[in-house]
């Protein structure tokens, strides 16, 4: 007797070719309207469900996993970071968590170093003048829209992970001195490749850096890691881009900092109360002080269907009885 398929609830729209495989793989409810869920429906898919497969905007929290069936026994995110799901309350039912590492790494290095480039050298600020209506551009000049140059300064990286190292190789090549801090140090020989200065003090990091990329994840040890008393380490002409979480600044602290002067600027693709994005942020991106962008590093249709395919074969694999390979564990956070 054929083998019943599993129920796989998906919370978002995914690439066609996606969702096609999935319905022949699985008893796969889809949500090709791509409507958000409540948390009440979210809470109903974990009740009758074999397998959730949330994306990064939706809030797994523990009233959401308490409302598991007997059958829910996956939850398949469909994006690396997993900070909106409670993985400690999930574990503690005995559900799994997989993510999907590696797809997204050199998409969202490219738009990191997009940020990089765009804030010292006022790139968005330009893009637009140089189409408003009233006529703003007088034509070149030794003194008009005059950035800063990246070439020589120094990158520090803050989360060496894939994403982190990514960026490295990328900042490498555009002449920027690369610095690290991570939980630990990088083999020797990624080091010397990447001719990477590790610092154990982030503190000392941040007073001696040009340039911040912020490329660690989101966790109960990271939330506001850049809080408002760091924030003042960093030297006032220095630049911070975030394409990591909002959570990891202090997004109050930063916005003062640069509304004070204190800082250049910053690049953000990410905010602390993702979708809302705070008014006084966007007053600053009108004055050219930062580079907002829509949470949209991973935004390319290759990342989307590589991710797609990584929550397949961990479904696949989860469900033949092996170790799925993108296993989330409490204690990897
Ligand atoms: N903007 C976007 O669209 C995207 C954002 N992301 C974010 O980027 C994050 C990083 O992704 P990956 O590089 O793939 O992860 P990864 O796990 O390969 O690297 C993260 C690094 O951060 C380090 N880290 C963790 N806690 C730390 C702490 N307390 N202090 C210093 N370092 C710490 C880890 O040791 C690791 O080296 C994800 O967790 C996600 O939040 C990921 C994909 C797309
Ligand atoms: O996968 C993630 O963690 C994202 O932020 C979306 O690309």
């Amino acid at each position: 007797m054929a083998r019943k398929k599993p129920l796989v609830v998906v919370t978002r729209k995914l690439p066609d070719k996606i969702e096609t495989r999935m319905r022949e793989l699985f008893d796969a409810r889809l949500n090709v309207d791509d409507v958000p869920m409540t948390q009440a429906q979210l809470a109903e898919a974990m009740a009758t469900a074999d397998v959730l497969v949330p994306a990064i905007c939706d809030r797994i929290d523990s009233t959401v996993i308490e409302a598991a069936g007997p059958n829910l026994k996956l939850i398949a995110n469909f994006g690396n970071g997993v900070d909106h799901i409670d993985v400690a309350a999930a574990n503690a039912r005995g559900i799994a968590i997989t993510n999907t590492p590696g797809v997204l790494t050199e998409d969202t290095a490219d738009m990191t170093m997009a940020l990089i480039l765009a804030v010292p050298r006022r790139l968005t600020e330009g893009a637009a003048l140089i189409t408003s209506d009233d006529g703003t551009w007088p034509g070149w000049s030794p003194m008009w829209m005059l950035g800063h140059r990246i070439w020589g300064k120094r990158l520090g990286i803050i989360g060496m992970g894939r994403i982190g190292q990514a960026v490295a190789r990328r900042a490498r090549a555009f002449g920027l001195q690369i610095h690290y801090h991570n939980r630990r140090p990088l083999p020797a020989h990624i080091e010397e490749e990447l001719e990477a200065t590790y610092w154990d003090s982030l503190d000392q990091m941040l007073a001696r850096m040009d340039i911040l990329s912020i490329n660690c994840p989101h966790t109960p040890a990271t939330f506001h890691l850049l809080s408002a008393r760091r924030l003042k380490l960093v030297r006032p002409d220095a630049y911070i881009v975030n394409t990591a979480r909002g959570e990891v600044i202090d997004e109050h602290a930063l916005i003062r900092m640069i509304e004070n002067g204190e800082l250049a600027g910053a690049g953000l693709d990410v905010f602390e109360r993702e979708p809302a994005v705070s008014p006084k942020l966007l007053k600053l991106a009108r004055a050219g002080k930062v580079v907002l962008l829509p949470h949209m590093g991973s935004a390319t249709v290759e990342a989307r269907i590589d991710t797609g395919e990584k929550v397949i074969v961990n479904i696949k694999a989860f469900m033949d009885g092996h170790r799925p390979p993108d296993r989330v564990l409490p204690a990897m956070l």
